[in-house]
């Protein structure tokens, strides 16, 4: 079984205002959401091969919102693992870094602190080509990567704490 989730905003903007956005802004956007949704097939298709049954996707506004979403499912209780997917492109600014360094200690903190595995899938390019490349381009999709990752980790910790050997988690 599969369940999505994702935020709703209160205040929509209007149909023309999405419209009128600039034509290569809009491209990259539809670009990135494209890229995000073939590596998101790739995980949860991966996932399964692999005998992974419940799935649940909940999407956020950008990879530095990834650790509170991440670490908060991880701490629920229902999950063996958890994928934190993205794609972080390298603009003009230092944005980038920051949204990186964030992402990153972030989620290696969702995972330390909750004992969950929380796995980092996110894709840290310096332009659109090398994310196209890796969500299913020439260099394959890293989402089947992380799917693998997770099955791994999560079932390596299932057996250590099922012969006391790994202290449970939360
Ligand atoms: N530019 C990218 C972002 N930026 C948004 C941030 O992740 C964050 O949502 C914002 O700073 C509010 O906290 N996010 C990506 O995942 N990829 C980018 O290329
Ligand atoms: C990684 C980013 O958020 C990036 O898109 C920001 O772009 P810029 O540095 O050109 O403002």
């Amino acid at each position: 079984m599969m369940a999505a989730h994702s935020g709703r905003l209160v205040a929509a903007p209007a149909q023309g205002q999405a419209a009128a956005a600039a034509p290569a802004r809009r491209r990259a956007a539809l670009a990135v959401r494209a890229a995000g949704k073939a590596y998101e097939g790739s995980l949860v298709g991966t996932g399964m091969k692999f005998g992974v049954v419940d799935v649940d996707v909940a999407w956020v506004p950008g990879s530095f919102e990834l650790p509170v979403v991440a670490k908060a499912m991880a701490k629920g209780g229902k999950y063996d693992a958890v994928v934190a997917i993205g794609v972080v492109v390298r603009g003009d600014t230092t944005h980038y870094d920051a949204v990186v360094g964030g992402a990153t200690s972030g989620v290696l903190n969702a995972s330390t602190d909750s004992g969950v595995p929380v796995i980092f899938g996110v894709l840290t390019c310096d332009t659109m080509e090398q994310a196209l490349d890796r969500a299913g381009g020439k260099v394959g999709n890293k989402g089947g990567e992380a799917a693998v990752t997770a099955v791994e980790t999560g079932s390596l910790l299932r057996q250590l704490r099922g012969e006391g050997k790994a202290a449970q988690p939360w």
